[in-house]
């Protein structure tokens, strides 16, 4: 085994925890290597089980050297990289990057000390060469004359003078990764984390970079590290780190390990470090079975080491050979305990995540909960602006679109339905009162089509040509003055005459409640006709059930006027997820995320600058809104207009925070999109919007208790047809629920955003 592997011993350091304290002893020392790490161990959650990526990595990046960093794909390098930046939570050992470890309160990393050029593009496509400095430059505190200054040779250094205010989006995938790499170089940090930069990238333009990152090195005290497929451009390279299977296999100057290893190329000599890996790998794989096997022969032996030795000496020998010298033992030893056994995991197990977990969430917020800085709100703001400005067909559908929605629902609900088809069989005397009773009808509802029999009509109906069969009995006129009239007389008979028989089809519940409120109101008023005509009081023809004028609201209530309050409520909430929901899913996707967290961006400032662009959009959506649903559709407006804008508003932010928070916990668009709809409806039906709260189950009642949109739309109802104010419960409920919802969802989000995880 060569001498080095394991450099620095750091297995044994890290695993004693030397390493943590010695690096926070001297935090601030120049001449500490730039990046040191010991022990590091990182694994990734999936489902029920861990995946260990790094497993104790050791390597040391002096100052202004460049470290190349080589290992097969998967194998651990871009983690290692975020690590490095600060981005991705330690789970073992320690590492110091610039004097202390990525992260903590008051250091540059993440932040200005570092440049970061990711694997993926992470680049907006909206904007241009340019712009995407410009934005990098407010977030590194740079001014204009020095952004000017150093764009003038960075655009000239990539050879992309021509393309300073052409959009990423227009650009071929060679150009786009050296925007990328202007970005990393623009305020010319401390350290450059570059994670394969010059895939893609032509041979010409490779040379170019590798000889403007060792000009960097040279005339600067800029530390590289950079990770790269191309294993022989690391040849250019002040150290060559090769790692595989979570460590670090190798690190020393390309031309020690050429000699060391005798080999012509860094190719050969990655090879043949990954084979030694492996069979230090199986030696490992085999002490550690052989331990396994020794421990369970000491239980199975009443806890005897002796006498298990003595009985499976035999075994033993056998196996020694295969352990080769002492000092092999030893190491493979060492590799063996830095991957945890699978019993160790069991004992770590559940609780210790948990609290773990815990753990993290409080530091989370701790970590969160600066200032946020203006010239990153500034940023984020300017960036999200231009994004914006740069979708303008997105964002004029985006203002236009809870206006389209009032109008499709005061337009389509509420009105009574027109033209509903009636057979109408009259048998009464013509000029009689069965064509008065016809011609009281309200003609805009009902199309009365006469027809020769009852029978006739009941198969219109099955056949679906009507929705009912008005009959009118031949005696109708006689029997009708019998009975209101000289009432003295009446019969059974009479009353049967004297009767209007209406067969109807009633599967639409809507359409036959208002035909048969059509019907009736047609019967009163013939009734009333015939009691004056009659010299009689038309109120003798009345219900004895006097409905009052009422205290709020009028005689006849529209039914829009009952859903108008609570629908503009939950257009405002439903609409605004929509603004937020996609806000960062992309740029997480794509990277683009990863690149404003490594240049010191906290998930609070990146939660502002979406919140108050989007709060601007919402301000315009919810003016239309309102303007139409008061000024057009004519919605009540008894309390003040004040507290209904502010209502509305809130709800907005209340839906913005629930959108954000959808956005932090959404891996791509598919998922944001799902959660998104799927709690539309939910929170519609559960609101009371469409039917009274009162009507809804008690289990399903707890669900809608906890919906912010409940509360507000009672008090929208409280607020704009009661003509209520902030002293009564039901609105204050209303502002207080909203309030609370946007305060938790918002902690929700800022923690989804800011998982390292
Ligand atoms: N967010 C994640 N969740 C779960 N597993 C992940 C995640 N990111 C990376 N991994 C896994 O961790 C391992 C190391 O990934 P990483 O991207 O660090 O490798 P790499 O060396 O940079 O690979 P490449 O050279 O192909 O880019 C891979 O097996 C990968 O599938």
């Amino acid at each position: 085994m060569p001498a080095a592997l394991f450099p620095n011993g750091g297995g044994s350091r890290a695993a004693s925890g030397e390493s943590s304290s010695a690096a926070s002893a001297q935090p601030s020392s120049q001449q500490q290597p730039a990046v040191i790490t010991r022990g590091l161990v990182r694994n990734y959650s999936s489902f029920r089980s861990q995946l260990p990526v790094l497993k104790g990595f050791d390597m040391t990046a002096e100052r202004g050297q460049i470290y190349a960093l080589l290992g097969p794909s998967g194998s651990g390098k871009s983690t290692l990289v975020k690590l490095l930046m600060g981005r991705l939570s330690i789970h073992g050992g320690s590492c110091t990057v610039l004097g202390a470890t990525p992260g903590t309160q008051g250091h540059p990393v993440p932040g200005s000390a570092i440049g970061y050029m990711p694997q993926d593009l992470a680049l907006y496509g909206e904007f241009t060469t340019m712009e995407t400095l410009r934005y990098f430059a407010m977030l590194n505190g740079m001014n204009d004359k020095q952004l000017n200054e150093r764009a003038d040779f960075l655009l000239r250094f990539l050879d992309m003078v021509h393309l300073k205010h052409r959009l990423v989006n227009a650009m071929s995938g060679g150009q786009q990764r050296r925007v990328s790499l202007a970005a990393a170089l623009l305020h010319q940090p401390k350290l450059l984390l570059l994670d394969e930069p010059t895939v893609g990238v032509s041979s010409v333009l490779r040379a170019r970079i590798w000889s403007h990152l060792l000009e960097l090195v040279k005339t600067t005290d800029t530390t590289v590290i950079i990770t790269t497929h191309y294993i022989d451009e690391a040849r250019q390279a002040d150290r060559v780190g090769m790692m595989g299977d979570g460590r670090l296999l190798v690190e020393d100057t390309p031309a020690n390990l050429l000699r060391q290893y005798q080999r012509d190329s860094l190719e050969d000599v990655f090879l043949r470090v990954c084979q030694e890996a492996e069979s230090s790998e199986e030696i490992a794989d085999h002490v550690a079975s052989l331990h396994e096997e020794q421990e369970e022969s000491i239980a199975q032996h009443g806890g005897d080491p002796e006498r298990a030795h003595r009985i499976n000496s035999n075994d033993d020998d056998a196996k020694t050979p295969l352990l080769g010298a002492s000092g092999a033992r030893s190491d493979s030893k060492k590799v063996r305990s830095l991957v945890p056994t699978e019993a160790q995991a069991r004992k770590d197990g559940i609780c210790s995540r948990i609290g773990q977990g815990v753990k993290e969430y409080f530091y989370s917020f701790v970590r969160d909960a600066r200032w946020a800085k203006p010239r990153n709100v500034k940023a984020m703001l300017w960036k999200n602006f231009t994004r914006l400005r740069r979708n303008y067909l997105l964002l004029l559908f985006q203002f236009l679109l809870p206006a389209v929605q009032i109008i499709l629902f005061c337009t389509a609900i509420g009105p009574n339905p027109e033209g509903l088809h009636m057979a109408i069989v009259n048998h009464d005397a013509p000029g009689g009162f069965g064509d008065l009773y016809l011609s009281y009808l309200d003609s805009s509802t009902i199309t009365q089509v006469p027809v020769a029999s009852h029978d006739l009509g009941v198969a219109g109906v099955r056949a679906g040509d009507y929705w009912g069969v008005i009959d009118i009995g031949s005696n109708f006129t006689d029997d009708l003055i019998l009975r209101f009239v000289n009432q003295t007389t009446v019969t059974p008979d009479i009353i049967i005459g004297s009767s209007i028989n209406v067969t109807m089809d009633m599967t639409n519940q809507q359409v036959a409640i208002i035909l048969e409120q059509k019907i009736t109101e047609a019967f009163q008023t013939l009734v009333h006709t015939l009691l004056t005509l009659s010299g009689l009081d038309p109120e003798l023809g009345d219900l004895p059930v006097r409905i009052m004028p009422p205290i709020y609201g009028e005689v006849n209530p529209r039914f829009t006027d009952f859903i108008l309050p609570a629908m503009i409520i939950n257009i405002a909430f439903a609409m605004s997820i929509g603004l937020t929901a996609m806000s960062f899913v992309l740029e997480k996707k794509e990277g683009l995320l990863d690149r404003t967290w490594a240049a010191g961006v906290s998930p609070g400032e990146v939660l502002i600058g979406h919140t108050l662009i989007q709060f601007c959009v919402l301000v315009v959506q919810l003016g239309l809104l309102l303007l139409f649903s008061l000024v057009v559709f004519s919605a009540p407006m008894e309390g003040s207009f004040i507290l209904v804008l502010i209502l509305s508003l809130l709800l907005g932010l209340a839906g913005m925070a629930f959108g954000l928070l959808i956005s932090s916990v959404s891996k791509d668009e598919a998922t944001a999109v799902q959660l998104a709809l799927s709690s539309f409806y939910p929170v519609l039906l559960l609101s009371g919007v469409l039917w009274p709260v009162e009507a809804i189950p008690t289990g399903l009642n707890y669900i809608s208790f906890i919906l912010p949109t409940r509360w507000a739309s009672d008090a929208m109802r409280s607020l704009m047809s009661r003509g209520w104010s902030l002293d009564h419960v039901d609105v204050w409920a209303g502002f207080v629920a909203t309030i609370v919802c946007i305060v938790v969802l918002m902690i929700l989000a800022l923690r989804g955003i800011s998982s390292r995880d």
